[in-house]
């Protein structure tokens, strides 16, 4: 496998220095920085925990309180969720309107789109047109999904296109979707800002739109494929790959501007600028996918090496669609299996959930809680929808995401903080919550398993972060 694609012989020096995690100081460096850009005060990361670097509170906090919010470096929507959910394709918040967000995914579901093949992953580009305009020659009158009910034909194209305003949907309003600057029809965000940011950091080199920065847009399209029957992680290690590209450019750019130089395009390799850029991602906790993921139930021990060889070799075919689609010379030693195998496993390793509350749910909620008569005259109107959705109506905003000082949480089965969106949280950052009083110099901990599960079951759970825990309740309750 090296052998077709030997980046990893011919810079085995460089992406072993990527792969060497940063030394304490350096850690101590990079957070203290980023705690300081972000004016958080309150809590302090050091590197020299009993786990390796940890999150300790920097002042004492009360029970239910904010801890932090921490604002994601790379993250995506799961594929399958794209269907149920139009969100922002860089901060993650809910756009368009209720109309729009209950129309198009009755759309999709008319359709017969599964789920994984919305936005992105169409390659005929038919489905990303439903953010625009409905297609009037569509049948609204039939559901594929058992136990869904029809609906009156043009109604699902008139939520979408804005002519049937909903009641009450006035106080749940939405940003308006703006599309892509590259053209691709398929991310959307909540302003120009947020698709500027998006641009910048990766998305303009894994746009398929005709303004892309990718070297093949079709190869492009069939990384995506390839992610999307496969593992979407793949998405995001692709994102974090484009970031640290993007990155470096910015940077020699920048380096060159100082030194009175025009970029050229056969310039070689700056090492200490590729570092540079990588710097964000080598904070993360990192171990080869292949080597650290969990045997599935379904496979025997005995089958242990061939199913490890076997997602190696998906990640390798992974990586060589994606090389195809955005290579960068200066940056090839990112390209190397080694590197994107880590990637992949820092995503699984940091198990970071990406949740953000459906206001479609709220909605409903509000419909609901009215007083007669308007409750009637409002539900004449909305319960013909609410039985087409079918149970899953609300399904919140899915995917995953690396959240740089979350991912630094040690894992405790009695924690002192938890992932908590509340009300207002409304966006991709991740929120921590105090659950307990905490002083000052104390480790915030977070559970990375569900902590009322019994022992065996959560110290099993955490062998796939490959520790044995030995918390004050594991210590109790071990046979
Ligand atoms: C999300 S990272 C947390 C930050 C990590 N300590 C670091 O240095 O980057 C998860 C990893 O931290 C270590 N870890 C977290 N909680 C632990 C615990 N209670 N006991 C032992 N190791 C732990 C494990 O290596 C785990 O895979």
């Amino acid at each position: 496998m090296e052998n077709i694609c030997p980046i990893g012989q011919r810079f085995a020096s460089e992406i072993s220095a990527l792969l060497t995690p940063p030394s304490p100081l350096q850690v101590q460096e990079y957070f203290d920085q980023l705690l300081s850009t972000r004016k958080c005060r309150d809590i302090k990361v050091n590197p020299n925990g009993d786990f390796g670097k940890g999150v300790y509170a920097e002042s004492d906090f009360t029970e239910g309180q904010l801890v932090l919010k921490d604002q994601m470096l790379v993250g995506a929507q799961h594929s399958s969720n794209k269907i149920d959910c139009l969100v922002c394709g860089f901060c993650f918040r809910f756009i368009g309107s209720i109309e729009l967000q209950i129309g198009r995914k009755l759309y999709l579901q008319e359709l017969g789109v599964p789920k994984g093949c919305c936005g992105s992953d169409s390659s005929d580009g038919e489905d990303d047109s439903c953010i625009e305009n409905g297609d009037s020659s569509m049948a609204c009158g039939s559901s594929t999904t058992k136990d869904k009910v029809s609906l009156p034909k043009g109604l699902v194209e008139s939520l979408m296109n804005g002519e049937l305003v909903l009641p009450y949907s006035d106080k749940f309003s939405l940003p308006p979707a703006v599309p892509c600057p590259g053209g691709c029809g398929e991310a959307y965000y909540c302003s120009k800002l947020c698709a500027e940011a998006d641009w910048e950091t990766s998305h303009s080199l894994l746009c398929t739109g005709e303004r892309s920065e990718a070297i093949s847009r079709e190869a492009l399209l069939e990384f995506v494929q390839h992610a999307n029957e496969t593992n979407d992680i793949f998405l995001l290690a692709a994102k974090a790959i484009s970031f640290t590209i993007l990155r470096y450019r910015k940077l020699k750019a920048t380096y060159l501007e100082k030194q009175g130089k025009t970029p050229n395009a056969s310039s070689p390799t700056d090492l200490s600028l590729l570092f540079e850029a990588w710097k964000p991602i080598s904070m993360g906790h990192k171990r080869r996918w292949w080597d650290c993921v969990a045997l599935p139930v379904d496979v025997e021990s005995s089958d242990e090496a061939p199913f490890r060889m076997q997602i190696r070799s998906l990640a390798f075919t992974s990586l060589q669609l994606l090389k195809a689609a955005i290579f960068d010379m200066e940056c090839e030693p990112l390209f190397s299996l080694d590197i994107y195998g880590h990637l992949i496993g820092m995503f699984e390793l940091n198990n970071l959930d990406l949740v953000v509350a459906s206001p479609v749910e709220d909605y409903f909620l509000h419909i609901d809680e009215l007083p007669y008569p308007q409750k009637k005259e409002a539900e004449d109107i909305t319960q013909p929808l609410l039985d087409a959705l079918g149970d899953d109506y609300a399904v919140c905003c899915q995917g995953t995401a690396f959240y740089p000082l979350q991912s630094c949480m040690n894992h405790s089965c009695c924690p002192n903080a938890k992932a908590f969106k509340r009300e207002e949280d409304r966006d991709g950052q991740a929120t921590i919550i105090a659950l307990k009083p905490m002083c000052k110099g104390e480790e915030v901990t977070i559970s990375y398993v569900d902590e009322e599960l019994p022992f065996e079951e959560r110290q099993a759970l955490l062998e796939d972060y490959g520790f044995k825990c030995r918390c004050p309740k594991c210590m109790e309750e071990e046979p």
